[in-house]
């Protein structure tokens, strides 16, 4: 992410629940377990976000911190590669602090063992020395909640998924709730953006508010430097046909993956990591980044023999869909 981006982002995270747009049920869930601890006088449960990249978990995870006025201490995964990184972090909360672990499928076992005593006795157990001569101190961590955010809960192991009070499940937003992302994103940079050009904006968005917000910036720039500044729908469709954005807001990795699956795979079925290594990415990423949208699409069916182009695939890349092409119907399962 360039700096103006980010500097831009976190200008347009909202800062408390009512500023939450969208994910009705999730505010209400995570509401309800707030408000019930804050009457007990204790910190909540710990709580897990889990959900596609863009959706609000980081913004939701400051504003857990927010609601409850205390301070949030922020780490991912990857940076707890040793016991020792988790033990110096949790030895420095303070009572009622919320510890954010992001990309929490990603810690490293050690670190996930003495994790699993943190969360559940508040107490961990700090190893010194090695080999017959090691001692084991146990040390006292104060009542904290954690806030772990995941793209793949499945990836976790069951020790750790049991030891979250509650689980929220971020869904991808309809176009209305992006509407009022992209009208509220343009109150704060002070961008003329229409309405009809919102509904422009919020159609190609992949249900995703981070990409709303990116999309909104780059129409902008269109706006401003070819126009007048106002965002209606015509210029809105002329600056997304730039930035080569196509009417349903598939990137250039999804038509990648689609491409390749149909194209070089005949529409599947075909393995996932056979599909990343034709596009040219991790298997994770098409799974966790680029997958879940199209499941959600209705362009891709996941099979137990492999990933499958549904006829709207074939369609939507301009070639006819072979008889047998499954249909994007009755695709539920988005992502674990
Ligand atoms: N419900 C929302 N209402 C308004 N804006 C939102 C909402 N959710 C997300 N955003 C916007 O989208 C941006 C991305 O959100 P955020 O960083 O919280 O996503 P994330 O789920 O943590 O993504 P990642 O998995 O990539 O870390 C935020 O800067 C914010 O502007
Ligand atoms: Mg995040």
């Amino acid at each position: 992410m360039v700096a103006e981006d980010r500097d831009v982002e976190s200008s347009l995270r909202p800062k408390d629940l009512s500023e939450f747009i969208g994910q009705h049920r999730v505010r209400e869930q995570l509401q309800l377990v707030l408000t019930g601890a804050q009457r007990r006088g204790t910190p909540p449960d710990h709580v897990l976000l889990s959900g596609p990249p863009g959706l609000g978990k980081t913004s939701l995870a400051m504003i857990i911190a927010a609601e409850l006025g205390t301070a949030l201490r922020l780490t991912s995964g990857p940076a707890l590669e040793r016991a020792g990184d988790l033990a110096a972090m949790l030895s420095n909360l303070v009572e009622g602090d919320v510890l954010f672990i992001d990309e929490i499928h990603r810690i490293a076992r050690p670190a996930e063992e003495m994790l699993y005593l943190a969360m559940e006795d508040f107490r961990v157990d700090v190893v010194v020395g090695k080999g017959p001569g090691a001692t084991s101190i146990p040390l006292e961590v104060a009542p904290f909640t954690l806030v772990g955010a995941t793209t793949r809960s499945g990836a976790l192991t069951g020790p750790l998924r049991d030891r979250f009070g509650f689980t929220a499940h971020m869904e991808f937003y309809e176009p209305a709730d992006l509407q009022l992302v992209l009208a509220r994103s343009a109150r704060i940079l002070g961008v003329d953006l229409r309405p009809e050009g919102a509904v422009e904006i919020a159609g190609r968005s992949r249900g995703t508010p981070r990409i709303a917000n990116r999309l909104l910036r780059r129409v902008r720039d269109f706006a401003e430097v070819r126009g007048n500044g106002t965002v209606d729908r015509s210029t809105a469709r002329a600056a997304l046909a730039v930035y080569d954005v196509d009417e349903l807001g598939l990137d250039r990795l999804d038509k990648a993956v689609l491409g390749a699956l149909v194209r070089s795979f005949g529409g599947g079925p075909v393995g996932v990591s056979t599909l990343a290594v034709a596009v040219g990415e991790e298997p994770a990423t098409v799974e966790e980044v680029c997958e879940p949208f199209l499941v959600r699409a209705g362009m891709l069916a996941r099979t137990p023999r492999g990933r499958v182009a549904t006829a709207a695939a074939w369609t939507h890349l301009g070639l006819v869909p072979p008889p047998d092409a499954v249909t994007g119907a009755g695709q539920a399962v988005l992502f674990d």
